[in-house]
């Protein structure tokens, strides 16, 4: 099975010091949407694993944070793709939780839900924390330079963590190679 796990704000969409906080602020990145989609046609699952602490925080509500997903997928399928399985952590950092990245809760979910191994599965983050759960399961770190990307890129990176300008370009690598 071609599994690809994606984190969700600064991969995506855009992301915010701020959070992003409503359906409205949830706004694709140019050609995430269609990467997706075009993922899902050349027979990719593609699956999210995003901290959501801006629950814990009061920030905004389950039913907002459903509802930005709904968006997602219906982008999606307007472009003929499906969006798989979305995990969220909506935890806050000191919560202590199994599901926050860096911790590989999620990871380990998705992994489960579709009765695929870890090892070597590609996870494509903006942060540091995706890098680093995607290393301790020995899944496959790949960072984009959108988001907080360029701002990851200048710190220590796990090793073999693969670097990619956005999400187009990843999809262009696992579709055509
Ligand atoms: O990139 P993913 O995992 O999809 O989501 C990240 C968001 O949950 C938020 O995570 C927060 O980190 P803290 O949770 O406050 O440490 C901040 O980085 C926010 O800017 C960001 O929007
Ligand atoms: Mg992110
Ligand atoms: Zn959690």
């Amino acid at each position: 099975m071609k599994l690809l796990i994606l984190d969700r704000d600064g991969v995506i969409n855009y992301d915010s010091d701020a959070y992003i906080k409503s359906v409205e602020e949830w706004i694709p990145l140019p050609g995430s949407i269609e990467a997706i989609a075009q993922l899902s046609k050349a027979g990719w699952t593609v699956a999210v694993a995003t901290n959501q602490s801006g629950i814990a925080r009061g920030y905004y509500d389950l039913a907002t944070l459903d509802a930005m997903h709904e968006r997602l997928r219906a982008l999606v399928a307007e472009q003929g793709g499906e969006v798989g399985l979305i995990v969220y952590c909506p935890h806050g950092p000191d919560e202590g939780c199994d599901c926050r990245k860096p911790k590989p809760g999620m990871l380990k979910n998705i992994a489960a839900h579709y009765n695929v191994s870890l090892t070597n599965l590609w996870f494509v983050g903006d942060s540091l924390g995706d890098l680093e759960a995607a290393k301790a399961v020995d899944s496959q770190p790949v960072l984009v330079k959108t988001g907080k990307g360029e701002k990851t890129l200048g710190k220590t990176l796990p090793a073999g963590t693969l670097i990619f300008d956005d999400l187009a370009a990843i999809a262009a690598e696992l579709i055509h190679n």
